[in-house]
């Protein structure tokens, strides 16, 4: 097979979909390797690394689109990368469909076959590809909300961890999944006064199990949030329900409730947020205010820290990439229900559940994806 990878192109966005090492075992598997000139610059590896790889440098995006059976990349494709896909391409990269009706409506009318990396599943009901991102961007909420605390950048003027004598900030994590947990870890290690809040009570018990000591934890009911939610100086919205739209946990009305240049940091932005006043910035502009509330709400944190990134997300998309180049897309499928749960586009078709409800797109189920 012939695999391609363009240089991202969303702003700011220094990841890129494939490693030097993960072209060189693709070689090794017998396939072809197409990289855009540049594309590993913003996270470390020169041309010059994928070339003694022994993959092939293209001078543009057009030039791998046109060549390549399968696109690996790390984030949805823009509107002119969605032109450029075809009928019968795979693509595989982080998606994020169910926010994203425009991006819906080209990839179905394209005819390519999209693979999103956030649904792909594990044995152990975890994401594993979206996993190691939410790793990054979960140790990167804390550092960001401490910077949003600050007062010149809008915030309160409350030090994460307090000085003798001055108690610290009060932090509470609003999901306590792998950006939760992550987050958690940070800001209690800044010395902050941490709670998480999760509805499962399971993964309260794991928590509390781990952490107890570290971090407090609390379930997640509306009013208990709504309490944490007053005396916190800094929020992060980490809930996940795979696939689908965030549920909206704070509303425009519940802002008036928390303490004047409380910092608000959504995760959760990529799938929509879970805050009401929540709409997704960017590294160069990420922070905003409403009603006196600080939000940060970049979609792509982890392109922040590209070269820790870059290496941990081919690590997990590494074998599944290698199965989709070895065996072709219907057959690695079929072989591998994890991976199917990743279909999200096929042949002109939706074929994932939660993305056609909340965008109100009838769905094809992916089991008969695999037959047409
Ligand atoms: N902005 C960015 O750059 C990045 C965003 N993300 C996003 O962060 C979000 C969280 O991802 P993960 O931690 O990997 O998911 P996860 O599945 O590991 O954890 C989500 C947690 O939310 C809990 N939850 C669901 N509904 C809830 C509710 N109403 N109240 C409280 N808890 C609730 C679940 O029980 C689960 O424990 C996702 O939307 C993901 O796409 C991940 C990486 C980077
Ligand atoms: C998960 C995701 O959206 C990201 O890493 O950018
Ligand atoms: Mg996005």
């Amino acid at each position: 097979m012939h695999i391609g990878c363009p240089t991202e192109i969303k702003p700011q966005e220094f990841r890129v979909g494939l490693t030097p090492n993960a072209a060189r075992e693709a070689i090794a598997h017998g396939h072809k390797v197409t990289v855009q000139t540049g594309a590993g610059d913003g996270a470390g590896f020169p041309d010059a690394d994928y070339e003694s790889a022994g993959a092939q440098i293209a001078g543009n995006a057009a030039d791998v689109f046109a060549q390549a059976d399968m696109i690996v990349k790390v984030k949805e494709p823009q509107a002119v990368e969605r032109k450029m896909l075809r009928e019968g391409q795979i693509l595989f990269t982080y998606l994020h469909l169910a926010p994203d009706p425009e991006q819906t409506k080209d990839l179905i009318a394209s005819g390519a076959t999209c693979i999103a990396y956030e649904t792909v599943t594990d044995d152990r009901g975890g994401l594993p590809l979206l996993a190691p991102m939410s790793e990054v961007a979960g140790r990167l909420a804390p550092q960001v909300g401490a910077w949003t605390l600050q007062k010149a950048n809008g915030g309160r003027g409350v030090l994460m961890g307090g000085v003798p004598g001055v108690g610290p900030a009060r932090v509470v994590v609003i999901g306590g999944g792998v950006v939760g947990t992550h987050a958690a870890k940070i800001a209690s290690g800044m010395g902050a006064d941490v709670t998480v809040l999760d509805r499962s009570l399971p993964r309260l018990r794991y928590l509390d199990d781990v952490f107890g000591g570290q971090f407090k934890t609390s379930y997640a009911s509306a009013g208990n949030t709504m309490d944490l939610a007053r005396e916190a100086d800094l929020i992060v919205g980490a809930v996940l329900i795979p696939g689908a739209a965030a549920p909206k946990l704070i509303s425009r009305a519940q802002l008036q409730e928390l303490k004047p240049g409380a910092a608000l940091v959504d995760v959760a932005i990529d799938q929509g947020g879970c805050f009401e006043t929540s709409k997704a910035t960017t590294h160069q502009d990420p922070v905003y205010e409403v009603d006196g509330i600080m939000h940060y709400c970049v979609a792509n944190m982890p392109g922040a820290v590209a070269r820790t990134s870059t290496i941990a997300l081919g690590n997990a998309t590494m074998p599944f990439m290698l199965a989709l180049a070895d065996k072709g897309w219907r057959q690695a499928c079929e072989d591998d229900p994890h991976l199917l749960a990743g279909l999200n586009v096929h042949a002109g078709q939706l074929t994932y559940f939660a993305v056609g409800k909340a965008l109100g797109i009838d769905v094809l189920s992916p089991a008969l994806a695999l037959k047409t």
